[in-house]
């Protein structure tokens, strides 16, 4: 038998005990951290992201609005961190996600109505089912156009439409939207907006929306989480209260005055730091 003398002494170092968020939080993010090409992105980045209520990530452009929400849904890989739902890992969440680009979301070979269905198929099923679930979203979000048709003889406002009601269809618990509205033209990002309201009213999803427009993004909000330029830390949150639906009056009440003068001033704060 050898004995190696005098080697190193390694400490048995237990791994930090996972802290859970406060009562009510859906998604808990601890340590979380990115770099790109050496640079961090994210560093020991924590945060508690509320259960039922939609949230607005805003901050100054770069600082790593659709990265935070492509690592917590899973599509970007994290360098370290946990995230967890309700204390599940990402594999046993049922997610959705919007995109912005969505010319590029469906597949242009199936039909709208096809395109939308095709994350019930996946899970596997029955047809009698899919057609249930099918009529339930049709009605929910009272489609006025031909679901049979290629999604690419719709509008713009329609395919986005068509690929939020897919996002929705197995009935995830968070929604993930990436700026839905930018490639849309201002009454359908009306239209939309709304829908997505409806929605939220209907099935009190957790969404994730990263939003450019600062007007859209407290509207819609129940907490605006602002970002800090990169290393990316959190700035602040405001919670913004206003009962819904939310409709154009709100857009002159007190608190939404002030919710969004303050975020624009924290925005400008962390852009000229
Ligand atoms: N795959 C990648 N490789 C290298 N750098 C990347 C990659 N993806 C993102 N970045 C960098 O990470 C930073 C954050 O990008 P991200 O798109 O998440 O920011 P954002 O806040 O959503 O940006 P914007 O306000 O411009 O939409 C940017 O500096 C970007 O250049």
């Amino acid at each position: 038998m050898s004995v190696v003398l005098n080697a190193p002494v390694f400490a048995e170092v237990p791994p930090a005990p996972f802290r859970p968020g406060p009562a009510g939080t859906h998604i808990t993010i601890r340590g979380l951290t990115k770099y790109f090409a050496g640079w961090p992105l994210y560093e020991n980045f924590d945060l508690d992201i509320p259960k039922g209520k939609i949230v607005s990530v805003f901050g100054p452009n770069g600082c790593g609005k659709s990265t935070l929400i492509n690592m917590v849904a899973g599509l970007i890989p994290i360098d370290a961190g946990q995230i967890l739902f309700d204390g599940k890992s990402l594999k046993d969440t049922k997610i959705g996600y919007v995109f912005q680009n969505y010319r590029e979301a469906m597949f242009p070979w199936m039909r709208t109505i096809d395109n939308i269905a095709y994350p019930l198929k996946l899970e596997g099923r029955s047809k009698a089912e899919v057609d249930r679930r099918m009529a339930e979203l049709v009605a929910s979000f009272d489609v006025k156009f031909d679901l049979n048709r290629f999604p690419y003889e719709l509008s713009g406002g329609q395919q986005q439409t068509a690929s939020i009601m897919r996002a929705l269809a197995p009935g995830p618990e968070v929604l993930f939207l990436d700026e839905p509205f930018s490639a849309l033209d201002f009454e359908m990002t009306l239209f939309i907006r709304e829908k997505l309201q409806e929605v939220f009213l209907q099935t009190g999803t957790t969404m994730l929306l990263v939003s450019h427009d600062l007007e859209e993004a407290v509207y819609l909000a129940d907490e605006v989480l602002l970002l800090t330029k990169r290393p990316t830390r959190v700035a602040e949150i405001l919670r913004y209260e206003d009962p819904r639906p939310r409709t154009v009056e709100t857009l002159s009440t007190d608190s939404f005055v002030r919710t969004k003068k303050l975020s624009l001033e924290i925005f400008q704060r962390e852009v000229r730091r």
